[in-house]
């Protein structure tokens, strides 16, 4: 049971801990995998040690796990949304008393600083939290028609929902999809993704103890097959997916096999513009953020920094100053705020965007180097040094794509109208971001850039209370805020007649 491994989390250290337990749940328990085949090591980031083997699920599994959830919808769909409110602020009660255990396991297998995680976990049970408020204010609509006859609009769940997240945020992302699925009255069967399959699982313990009933919140493991098994399945209604581009794109092709709804959550290059009238501090500060969480592998991080040229050289010296004094090492330790990359496969990438760049000609001003720490049980994680580029152009690759990792491309600009023109110009459109004191130029910047968040003076804030989601191909659709509600229902009419029929035939 999750309850053994969370309970030895206080004690826990860096490089201490297996996971043997089975990482399936489905029909409100832990199910093994039916063969132990094709396992894959699953890695702790920061020492670089198997933490678990993870085995795929295959399709008969994948099946069992939405007939489960399927049995569990008719149940739950049948309840009022005041009674799952209940169930699901247990469920946020229960995550929040277990919030510094949960974000241990989060660390040690995802690599980011316990500081950040226990925000993460933070903003998960506020989600659950959030979406339980929303679940008894579910209503339709009255509307009059001629003659006395009228109709009505109820808004319904749509059945079961998948859920596909990525590695960078593992239990908040389920927390973010399974919220606003169950508080529409849906079921969910959820795919981590399979670096990090660790936490998915006890967020279906604490649903199923806090009163969901058996089925409602599965978790099956595995990686892309298992994926496009979810997508493919005739009883799944919708698939909220966060990932990549191109795995994206699969994702929609697949379920327009079937009809099915789609959220897609995937990359972004966001620009950041800082104008010469910023309170400076300010603009470093949230240049930091926005490029240096989670080791640089957020979606909506703003990676692309555009300053205006005369205030460039004092922006590069505090920016340089501040990246090289972030505390870099075992994740576990509460003054750390940079840990390891998550996979060397990753690390590898994300240096040779470094490198591609130097040979581009942009220059180096800190980091972008694997970094080794003192202790020895960290020698074989998967750290490097937080990195600021320089002399960088618009068509460089370290603009262009986006790397995942804590590399800040900076690059000066003189006017609005040109940084707002370069900023638009990718096929990303995540997030974007603009520090200036003068207010209608804030609120004419966030009008003109094409992104579905523009942060004005501050970078990286996500409260569940706030719509979040893509223009272009960072996706569609939309996670947290009320609008969510609209991606997990849909709308009955029920038009009823109060006199006779008036045939035309
Ligand atoms: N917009 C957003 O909210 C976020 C976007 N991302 C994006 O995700 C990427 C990094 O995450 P990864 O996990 O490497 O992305 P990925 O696209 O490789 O995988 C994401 C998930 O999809 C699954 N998957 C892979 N192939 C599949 C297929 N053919 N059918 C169905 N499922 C499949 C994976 O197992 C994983 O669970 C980055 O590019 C990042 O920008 C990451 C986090 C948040």
């Amino acid at each position: 049971m999750s309850q053994s491994i969370l309970d030895t989390m206080p004690g826990a250290t860096t490089g201490t801990v297996s996971i043997t337990d089975s990482l399936n749940f489905w029909d409100g328990k832990r199910v093994k995998p039916r063969e132990e085949k094709n396992a894959e090591p699953v890695f702790e980031p920061a020492t670089g040690r198997v933490l678990c083997q993870l085995f795929p699920c295959g399709s008969e599994e994948v099946d069992e796990a939405i007939k489960s959830a399927h049995a569990a919808y008719q149940k739950w769909s049948k309840l009022a949304g005041m009674e799952r409110a209940r169930v699901m602020l247990e469920a946020a009660r229960i995550i929040r008393e277990r919030r510094d255990k949960i974000a241990k396991l989060e660390v040690i297998n995802n690599g980011k600083s316990i500081t950040e995680a226990q925000v993460d976990i933070d903003i998960a049970w506020q989600c659950i939290e959030y979406y339980a408020g929303l679940a008894g204010t579910l209503a339709g609509q009255h509307i009059q028609l001629p003659g006395g006859a009228f109709a009505y609009t109820r808004r319904e769940p749509l059945g079961v929902c998948a859920g596909i997240g990525a590695w960078n945020y593992p239990f908040q992302i389920a927390a973010w999809k399974s919220a606003p699925a169950l508080a529409c009255g849906n079921a969910m069967v959820f795919k981590p993704s399979p670096m990090t399959p660790v936490t998915a699982v006890i967020l279906a313990e604490i649903y199923k103890e806090a009163g969901v009933p058996d089925g409602l919140f599965c978790v099956v493991q595995g990686g892309a097959e298992t994926g496009s098994l979810l997508c493919h399945h005739p009883m799944v209604a919708k698939v909220s997916f966060t990932g990549s581009v191109p795995t994206g794109k699969k994702v929609m092709e697949m379920s327009a096999k079937g009809v099915k709804q789609v959220t897609l959550e995937l990359g972004g290059k966001s620009p950041l513009l800082i104008f010469k009238d910023s309170e400076l501090e300010n603009a470093v500060k949230g240049a930091l953020m926005a490029n240096f969480l989670t080791q640089g592998q957020v979606c909506c991080n703003g990676t692309r920094v555009y300053v205006q040229r005369e205030i460039m050289p004092q922006f590069l010296e505090e920016v340089v100053k501040r990246t090289k004094a972030i505390p870099l090492g075992d994740p576990l330790l509460n003054d750390t705020r940079m840990g390891a990359l998550i996979s060397k496969p990753q690390l590898d990438k994300v240096l040779r965007y470094v490198d591609q760049a130097k040979k581009e000609g942009a220059k180096v001003l800190c980091g972008g180097d694997p970094f080794v720490p003192s202790d020895p049980k960290l020698k074989g994680g998967y750290f490097m040094s937080p990195c600021v580029l320089d002399n960088c152009r618009d068509d460089m690759t370290c603009v262009k794509e986006e790397i995942f990792g804590p590399v800040m491309s900076v690059l000066p600009f003189d006017t609005e109208e040109e940084v707002i023109k370069r900023a638009n110009d990718t096929t990303f459109g995540l997030a974007s971001g603009v520090f200036t004191r003068d207010i209608a130029r804030a609120h004419r910047v966030a009008e003109n850039l094409e992104a579905g968040t523009c942060f004005i003076n501050n970078y990286n804030i996500s409260p569940v209370e706030v719509p979040f989601g893509g223009y272009k191909n960072s996706g569609f659709g939309r996670e947290n805020g009320q609008v969510t509600i609209e991606y997990y229902s849909q709308l009955k009419t029920v038009v009823v007649e109060m006199g006779d029929v008036d045939s035309l035939f």
